[in-house]
């Protein structure tokens, strides 16, 4: 049995109505990491669910999980609700110093968690799973509205991050680095985007690990328009943080030669008024 001494890496997954899809998920995960040649041992492994409360039979799942010898627990949270919160919290109560979160419902494969994992180090601090790299596509039955709504998003983060895929919800990143950030935004859905950005993490410290995103196994993806605009806003909030000390340089810098400008005029006009 492992200790909280010997877990060494947590696995964040958040959940809602997901009761279907959490014993293929952890049966998965630890048949992956006990593979010969997993990078990452899996006694060194725990698995945080966490659930806003669902009330689908998730928590006894897991206490039958626990039973059969599987590190895995559940949070239920019952006075807030959300994604990217629910990450955050996961992350906060995570054991190990390298975390990863993914979905509930098997379109991040559990057989990557083991590489993801191993691709978090001291001097890679965020590893992102990514549908945009190389010998990689989007499942072919992903609908094309999904595709499009994803390139756009994509697009517009353009100028917040070199990452191929920020909108990815399979990531992980290093806990001292995850300290580091202040003022996530926990209402949206992007909590990697805003980790980007907010840990200030530099383009090399970025590992990426391509993989082929799944169609949901199980239940009904909670990304409503609702979700899309909360993105618009953390978009705004995104730029403003990254920007608005370059616009104050930039004021600066132009009212600076405003003066300049405004001194070698007055400059040009003072021998006419001395010869008056
Ligand atoms: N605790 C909690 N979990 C939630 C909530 N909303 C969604 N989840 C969980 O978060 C995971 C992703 O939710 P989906 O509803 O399956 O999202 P998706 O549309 O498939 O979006 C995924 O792909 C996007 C990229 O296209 C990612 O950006 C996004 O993060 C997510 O991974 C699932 O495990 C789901 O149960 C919530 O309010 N609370
Ligand atoms: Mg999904």
């Amino acid at each position: 049995m492992s200790t909280r001494q010997t877990i060494h890496y947590s696995v964040i997954v958040p959940a809602y109505k997901e009761n279907g899809n959490i014993r293929p998920l952890i049966t998965r995960i630890f048949t992956a990491l006990k593979q010969y040649d997993s990078p990452v041992p899996a006694e060194q492994v725990e698995v945080i669910i966490v659930d806003d409360n669902s009330r689908d039979g998730s928590v006894e799942n897991v206490q039958a999980l626990q039973h059969e010898g599987y590190n895995v627990r559940i949070i239920v949270r019952t006075t807030e609700r959300g994604l990217s919160s629910a990450v955050v919290r996961g992350f906060q109560e995570a054991v190990g110093d390298n975390m990863l979160c993914m979905d509930a419902d098997l379109q991040h494969p559990p057989e990557y968690v083991p590489t993801m994992l191993a691709a978090l180090s001291p001097s890679a601090t965020f590893v992102l799973g990514t549908r945009y790299g190389k010998g990689v596509e989007m499942d072919k039955d992903w609908p094309l509205y999904r595709r499009v709504i994803s390139a756009g998003a994509r697009l517009l983060a353009l100028p917040l991050t070199t990452a191929s895929d920020p909108m990815s919800g399979f990531f992980g990143v290093r806990k001292e680095a995850f300290l580091k950030a202040r003022g996530l935004n926990s209402q949206g859905f992007k909590i990697a985007l805003d980790l980007l950005i907010k840990a200030k993490i530099a383009p090399d410290a970025i590992a990426e690990v391509p993989f082929s995103f799944g169609v949901r196994a199980e239940g009904e993806s909670k990304l409503t328009g609702k979700v899309m605009i909360k993105y618009l806003e953390q978009l705004g909030e995104l730029y403003w943080y990254k920007f608005s000390s370059l616009l104050v340089v930039l004021v600066v810098f132009i009212f600076v030669i405003l003066v300049l400008l405004a001194r070698s005029f007055l400059g040009s006009l003072e021998p006419a008024s001395q010869h008056k």
